[in-house]
C-alpha cells in the first residue's frame, strides 16, 4: 500500500478554518477574510470545505487587538468551561463561541486545520508558528509550503515551552497552524504583506487538496526555531521602561545574536549586552502588542526537525 516504511496516518483534513481578526488591529488576515466571505472561490479545494471566519468581530469593529481580554491568550480549559454566561469577559464568551462552533477543542468533531492570520510590528517577514513538534501533518504542510515558495522564503516558529505557551484560538482544531507576516503596524494594510499572506494560504489549501486526494509525503526534516526565552525590558523599581531595543538589533529578526552582543540601549546612551550561554535567534522584536505583556523579544534556538512519511488513512 505505502510506497514508505512507519509512515503516518491522518484522516482527510475536510473542514478547515482560516480566522481573521483573532487580533482587530491586524489587518491583512481581517481584510482577507472579508474578502473570502464576499467569495470563497480562491480558497475552496476539491474534497476541503473552507470557511473563513471574523474571530473578533468587536475588536475588529474598534481597530484593537481586543476588548476586554486577549482572545489568543482565552482558549484555556478554565476558560472554556467557565460558567457566567453574559458576565464572562466578551473574549471569554467569544472562545466559548469558537470553540462550539470548531471545536470543542481536543475531540474527534473539531475542524481537522485552522489557519489563524497575525500581523507583527517586527520585521519577521512570514512565520509559520506551530504548537507540536509531534503533528507531522503540520510538519509535512511546512515542508511543502517552503518548497513552493521558493525562491522567496518562510520560517517556523515553533512554540512549544512550558512556560511560554498560551491557549491559542486555532488550538481548538487537530491541526492549529499560525501564520505571522510583518512587519506591518497595527491598523494599516500593507500590499507586500498582505500578498505574502496570500500566497502562503494559498499553498497550505493545495497541500491539504493534495493529501486528500491521497498523494503521500516522504519523510523529510524542517528546519523550526523554537521557541527558548521571553526578554523584557530593562524596568526601574517602578515597572516603567528605562532601554530601548539597541539599534543593532532592531529589525533583525531571525539573525543570530550571541552572549556580549549589543541588546538595549537606555535613554542615556548605554549599551546593554546579551548575556545568554549561547548562540539565540530572537523573533518578535519589539512587536508593539507585547510591551504590555513585558517582552521586548523572545529567543528561539534553531534545530532541525524530522517528519514521518504521512498519507490519509
Ligand atoms: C503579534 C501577535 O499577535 N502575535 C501572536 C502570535 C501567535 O499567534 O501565536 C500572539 O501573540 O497572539
Ligand atoms: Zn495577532
Amino acid at each position: 500500500m505505502s510506497a514508505y516504511k512507519n509512515s503516518v496516518c491522518f484522516n482527510e483534513a475536510r473542514r478547515v478554518a482560516i480566522f481573521g481578526g483573532t487580533h482587530g488591529n491586524e489587518m491583512s488576515g481581517v481584510t482577507l477574510v472579508n474578502l473570502w466571505v464576499k467569495n470563497s472561490a480562491e480558497i475552496q479545494r476539491k474534497g476541503v470545505e473552507t470557511k473563513p471566519f471574523i474571530a473578533n468581530p468587536k475588536a475588529v469593529e474598534k481597530c484593537t487587538r481586543y476588548v476586554d481580554t486577549d482572545l489568543n491568550r482565552a482558549f484555556s480549559p478554565e476558560n472554556l468551561s467557565a460558567p457566567g454566561g453574559d458576565d464572562l469577559p466578551y473574549e471569554v464568551q467569544r472562545a466559548q463561541e469558537i470553540n462550539r462552533i470548531f471545536g470543542p477543542k481536543g475531540s474527534p468533531e473539531a475542524y481537522d486545520v485552522i489557519f489563524d492570520l497575525h500581523n507583527t510590528t517586527s520585521n519577521m517577514g512570514c512565520t509559520l508558528i506551530l504548537e507540536s513538534s509531534k503533528d507531522h501533518f503540520n510538519l509535512q504542510m511546512m515542508n511543502y509550503i517552503k518548497k513552493a515558495i521558493t525562491p522567496a522564503s518562510c520560517l517556523v516558529l515553533l512554540n512549544e515551552h512550558p512556560l511560554l505557551k498560551y491557549s491559542t484560538s486555532r488550538s481548538v482544531a487537530k491541526h492549529p497552524v499560525g501564520l505571522e507576516v510583518g512587519p506591518q503596524p497595527q491598523g494599516v494594510l500593507r500590499s507586500n504583506i498582505f500578498e505574502a499572506m496570500r500566497v502562503i494560504l494559498k499553498h497550505a489549501l493545495d497541500f491539504i487538496e493534495l493529501f486528500n486526494e491521497g498523494m503521500e509525503f516522504p519523510p523529510c526534516t524542517v528546519e523550526v526555531f523554537w521557541v527558548s526565552e521571553r526578554i523584557d525590558y530593562p524596568r526601574d523599581a517602578n515597572g516603567n521602561i528605562i532601554a530601548m531595543v539597541h539599534p543593532n538589533l532592531q529589525d533583525c529578526d531571525w539573525e543570530p545574536l550571541n552572549p556580549g552582543d549589543p541588546m538595549f540601549q537606555t535613554f542615556d546612551g548605554k549599551t546593554i549586552h546579551y548575556q545568554g550561554s549561547g548562540t539565540v535567534y530572537p523573533t518578535f522584536i519589539n512587536e508593539a502588542a507585547y510591551y504590555e505583556k513585558q517582552q521586548a523579544f523572545v529567543t528561539t534556538r534553531r534545530e532541525t526537525l524530522v517528519a514521518s512519511a504521512i498519507r490519509k488513512a
